[in-house]
């Protein structure tokens, strides 16, 4: 992973932006038994799994081809999901860089016979980097925001790229160190 976010190259032609809309996608299913836990509810892999599903294609829509998971983060679950609920995993490009891609993730759940409002019973954030065919990273086209809510998206995302960016480098540096002073663990 790279350390820290790259600038467009001045001799590679600018991509064309494409719009937050443009591949935004919701992902519906009702689940049954085969979906819960030891305690009857759904279990909570069963939901990432939608989550990536829905990123996913959320990444390889905005990117045009193929797009891998490279993290997920803050994955929340608010409330439990039961077998009966129609879940909709509703998810956008919040961000993107020069090869990957923030893609937020928000999960609703409505009694599948029942015409009450959903409510939301999670969310998450992945980060999804675009490749060719022999998996290297490749250039993405620059989201462009449409609205207020997609433009407060796109900060909250830098922030956490910046984050990650720190985090990661922080933990590195440690390990560093600690090798350094004869440490082997
Ligand atoms: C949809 C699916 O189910 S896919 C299956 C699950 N996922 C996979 O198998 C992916 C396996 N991982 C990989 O193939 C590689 O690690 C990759 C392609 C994700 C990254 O490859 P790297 O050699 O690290 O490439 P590089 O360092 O250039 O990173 C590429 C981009 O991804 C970002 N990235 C890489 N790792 C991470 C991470 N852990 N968290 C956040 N961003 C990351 C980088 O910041 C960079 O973004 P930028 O170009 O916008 O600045």
């Amino acid at each position: 992973m790279t350390d820290q976010v790259t600038t467009a190259e001045s001799d590679v032609p600018e991509i064309p932006g494409k719009p937050t809309s443009a591949s935004r996608t919701t992902l519906s299913h009702i689940m049954t038994q085969s979906d819960t836990n030891l305690l009857g509810t759904v279990h909570g892999g069963v939901i990432m799994k939608l989550v990536d599903d829905a990123a996913g294609a959320v990444a390889g829509r905005h990117s045009g081809g193929p797009a891998v998971t490279a993290s997920m983060d803050e994955m929340v679950f608010l409330e439990p999901v039961r077998v009966g609920d129609l879940i909709h995993v509703k998810a956008q490009v919040n961000w993107t860089g020069r090869t990957s891609m923030e893609v937020g993730v928000r999960v609703l759940a409505e009694r599948w016979n029942e015409s009450t409002p959903p409510t939301q019973v999670g969310s998450a954030y992945l980060v999804f980097a675009a490749v060719d065919g022999d998996g290297r990273p490749r250039r993405v086209p620059p989201v462009r925001p449409e609205t207020e809510r997609d433009r407060r998206r796109c900060q909250e995302a830098q922030i956490r790229r910046t984050h990650r960016l720190a985090r990661r480098r922080a933990i590195k540096e440690l390990r560093e160190k600690r090798a350094a002073e004869g440490y082997q663990d």
